[in-house]
């Protein structure tokens, strides 16, 4: 039997998946066979999540067909059938980190003994034979909570394989890893593929599909688009699928430094974290300036002290001459401050309000006088902030939970613009958003540095950072380097990795 005649790992034939007048996946497909890494790419709001939804048995398809290796799939409530064929790790962690990392893996299938108690002596060495088995290196009696994201996702793999599924999606792995953390996890897709492993891979970073996958599908407004060997796909052609149109993306990304002698608007003066990162800076009128570091480098600490998310332990920040109250973030939208925070989920939007409700809700002033909203002029801000940042969705009264994620992260970037901010401050503005989208919101940080605004941009994506006047770069809880816009990719990761190209 050739490779071409084995039954696909998974193929999904025909579906079509609607919510309400929203079509999802209109007659769309996806065939993965044995052993290859297949990439899932498209749009924001392509159908991407729905179909993954539906080939783990999350959500039924309104038509057509799934298989696993030429079965037809479990009927929709065996959850345990599901389990046996496929498992998908996404961005938010299914493991419960108050119990152990054991306890996780064995979670409602302990082994009992005599008498139907759990043997946890018996449940902790099966923890231990399985992450041994699948060269996982983690202490199985350490709370899950104690695990780093990249941990989490190796035990979350371990646990799906345990299940008996060999083909495991990967919902946005590298979101939350850093550069080092990054190889590692491909180091290990590519061991697991060389035991068998299939992987659906999804991912906004292109060159990631170029460097871990074999095959590509491309979706594009709920539509299968193509599906090619990635060498016989290139960036420009891959973009193109995407978006239904031939787009260059490279553009000119070099603007004047705003004048040396431009006002000081933002002064952060020996600002101490919590956890003792600690940095200082100023920026003046108009300018963009980047705050970069690898995973241990204090960047987000300091960004949510500066913002007031979390209290400082030292310092103080002012914007225009007014001191920011410490740990204060309504204080800080007083003061001007527009925010794009890191974790969209729990300090971004409220779900079930609309578009509407949740880009305007920190700018009462801005929607009604006395206490009283005018639904109009709120409408029409989120209609100005849709067609802006080219939200997905079919008008401002969209609760945000119906959007897809991408969707929601521009919604996010709405409501920091909202209040037409002194200081925008951009905490990895661009995750989860596609190629065109990036061009966007980073195309909108160009208006607000137009108006005189300072912009702060918290990332280690060198696409966020091209577009800044200078980069900070921090490692181990310290600004270490100023780089000017300009700098050889190299040499910025170089100085995120804490190595000195110039100096060795
Ligand atoms: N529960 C839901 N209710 C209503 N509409 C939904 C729901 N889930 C998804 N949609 C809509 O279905 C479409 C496809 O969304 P999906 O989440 O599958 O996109 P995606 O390709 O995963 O996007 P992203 O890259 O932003 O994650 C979108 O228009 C979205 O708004």
């Amino acid at each position: 039997m050739t490779y071409e005649e084995m039954a696909p790992v998974v193929e999904a034939v025909d579906i079509g998946k609607r919510f309400g007048s929203t079509v999802a996946l209109d007659r769309a497909g996806i065939t993965v066979r044995a052993g290859e890494t297949h990439a899932l790419v498209g749009r924001n709001g392509a159908g991407k999540s729905t179909l993954v939804d539906i080939l783990t048995g999350l959500q039924a398809p309104d038509t057509g067909r799934v298989s696993f290796g030429g079965r037809a799939a479990p009927p929709p409530g065996d959850r345990d059938a599901w389990r046996r064929q496929v498992a998908c790790v996404y961005q938010k962690s299914t493991i419960i980190g108050a119990l152990t990392v054991a306890e996780n893996l064995f979670l409602n299938r302990h082994d009992r003994g005599a008498g139907g108690l759990i043997r946890w002596r018996a449940l902790r060495r099966s923890a231990r034979e399985l992450l041994a088995a699948w060269s996982v290196d983690v202490d199985v009696d350490q709370p899950a909570s104690a695990l780093t994201v990249e941990q989490r996702q190796f035990v979350e793999i371990a646990r799906a394989l345990s299940f008996g599924a060999r083909f495991i999606i990967l919902d946005e792995p590298t979101a939350q890893l850093d550069g080092t953390g990054i190889s590692r996890l491909f180091d290990r897709i590519r061991a697991l593929r060389a035991q068998g492993v299939t992987f659906l891979f999804i991912s906004h970073h292109l060159q990631e599909i170029y460097e871990i996958c074999d095959v590509v599908t491309v979706f594009r407004d709920a539509r299968h688009i193509v599906t090619a060997p990635v060498a016989e796909l290139d960036r420009a052609a891959l973009v193109a699928a995407m978006t239904g149109e031939d787009v260059s993306l490279a553009g000119d990304t070099y603007r004047p430094p705003p004048p040396a002698d431009a006002a000081v608007r933002v002064v952060v003066r020996d600002l101490v974290t919590a956890s003792g990162a600690g940095a200082s800076f100023e920026a003046r009128t108009g300018e963009v300036v980047g705050l970069a570091g690898g995973g241990s480098s204090g960047k987000f600490e300091v960004a949510e002290a500066l913002v007031g998310l979390a209290k400082p332990a030292g310092g103080k920040v002012t914007v225009d001459g007014r001191t920011l109250r410490r740990g204060s973030v309504p204080d800080a939208l007083a003061a001007g401050v527009g925010l794009v925070p890191q974790d969209r989920h729990r300090q971004g939007l409220v779900p079930l309000l609309s578009i509407a409700e949740n880009v305007t809700m920190t700018v009462p002033g801005r929607i009604g006088r006395h206490g009283l909203i005018s639904p109009a002029r709120r409408d029409a801000i989120a209609h100005g902030f849709i067609t802006d940042l080219a939200i997905k969705a079919s008008g401002p009264h969209v609760p945000v939970s119906d959007l897809s994620g991408g969707n929601q992260q521009k919604v996010v970037m709405g409501r920091a613009l909202a209040g037409d901010p002194k200081l925008l401050v951009l905490v990895t503005p661009t995750a989860g958003v596609d190629v065109r989208s990036k061009q966007t919101l980073l195309g909108v940080v160009d208006q607000v540095r137009g108006r005189g605004s300072v912009v702060l941009i918290v990332s280690d994506e060198l696409d966020d950072l091209r577009i800044c006047d200078r980069v900070l770069v921090m490692v181990q809880g310290r600004i270490v380097r100023e780089m000017q816009a300009g700098w050889r990719d190299n040499d910025l990761v170089a100085a995120m990795e804490g190595v000195d190209l110039d100096h060795v």
